[in-house]
């Protein structure tokens, strides 16, 4: 049997962030807070002679991930890997970033690396840096509960707050993340409408994270009618950054959303990556 490792790494939903400057990628990064997600990526890793990525979701499967195979070559291992999700990819869940957080616990294990947590964590913030598919949600990942980051990198200082109420979020399609950090016209925008604090609750997470939304004139038509029924109803909501989706908490949240597609009802996760098994 071939020794196998499987990982698991949470999710993250951006509700506000700023890009921060670095001279290298550990410094680069994002300043912001979001919520840690129960859902996110399974990662199963085997020794291979050639690197290999198998993304599934539901019941579809594509090949490659430039992110994780850039990973793996820094850390010179050549692997099989098969990524697993719920929740769908490109739609402002973290999910690059949870896939590279599970995948490196596994690889860490399965090749006796000996990396320490926090060393995985700065493999995977790199690869997020530097393939734009990220700044903040390695940082935030490292752990659970709805978080303030209040410098870039995974060293930075990080507060947490552990909600026991769930949030609810439909997905309206992708927004591919490097076009939007790539564009200096929305990174102004972005960093003009940070609000500069961290969030006392969820509802004020949300209320912080609806003006940074509107300000950064990021909502799409269909994520504003989204925003328009929840305002409606009175149920707090906004953006998931980025993609192009909405999450929203409390009373009423669940059967607005469910107007407009499927709705994943994601608990505030109390931890970060995790090994689950290597076998043999
Ligand atoms: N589950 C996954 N498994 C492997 N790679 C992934 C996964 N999710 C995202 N990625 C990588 O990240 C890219 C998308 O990044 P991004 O738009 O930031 O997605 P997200 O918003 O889900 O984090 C994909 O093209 C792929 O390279
Ligand atoms: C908002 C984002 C820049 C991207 O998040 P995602 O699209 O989920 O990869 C995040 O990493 C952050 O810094 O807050």
């Amino acid at each position: 049997m071939v020794r196998t490792a499987v990982a698991f790494s949470p999710g993250h939903i951006s509700g506000y962030f700023k890009r921060v400057e670095g001279s290298d990628p550990a410094t680069i990064g994002s300043v912001g807070a979001g919520v840690v997600i129960s859902e996110g990526v399974r990662s199963t890793v085997e020794p291979a002679r050639a690197t290999s990525i198998r993304v599934v979701r539901e019941d579809h499967a594509s090949a490659g991930s430039p992110p994780i195979e850039y990973a793996l070559e820094r850390l010179g291992v050549t692997a099989r890997v098969t990524t697993e999700c719920r929740l769908p990819i490109g739609a402002g869940f973290g999910l690059s970033a949870a896939a590279l957080l599970a995948t490196l616990t596994a690889v860490n294990h399965l090749f006796d690396l000996g990396l320490s947590t926090e060393e995985v964590a700065a493999h995977a913030h790199e690869a997020e840096v530097l393939h734009r598919t990220g700044l903040g949600d390695v940082a935030a990942s490292q752990a659970g509960g709805v978080v303030c980051r209040t410098g870039a990198g995974i060293h930075a200082e990080i507060t947490r707050f552990y909600p026991d109420d769930p949030l609810y979020a439909v997905s309206l399609g992708p927004l591919p993340t490097a076009s939007v950090l790539s564009s200096p016209g929305a990174m102004a925008r972005i960093a003009a409408a940070y609000p500069d604090r961290c969030p006392r609750d969820l509802p004020d997470f949300c209320h912080l994270s609806r003006g940074f939304a509107e300000e950064s004139e990021l909502v799409a038509p269909e994520v504003r009618r989204v925003l328009d029924a929840c305002d409606t109803e009175r149920v707090p909501a906004s953006m998931t950054m980025l993609g192009n989706g909405v999450f929203a908490a409390g009373r009423g949240a669940e059967q607005v959303l469910s107007l407009f597609g499927e709705v994943y009802t994601l608990r505030v996760a109390r931890r970060g990556a995790y090994l689950i098994e290597v076998r043999p």
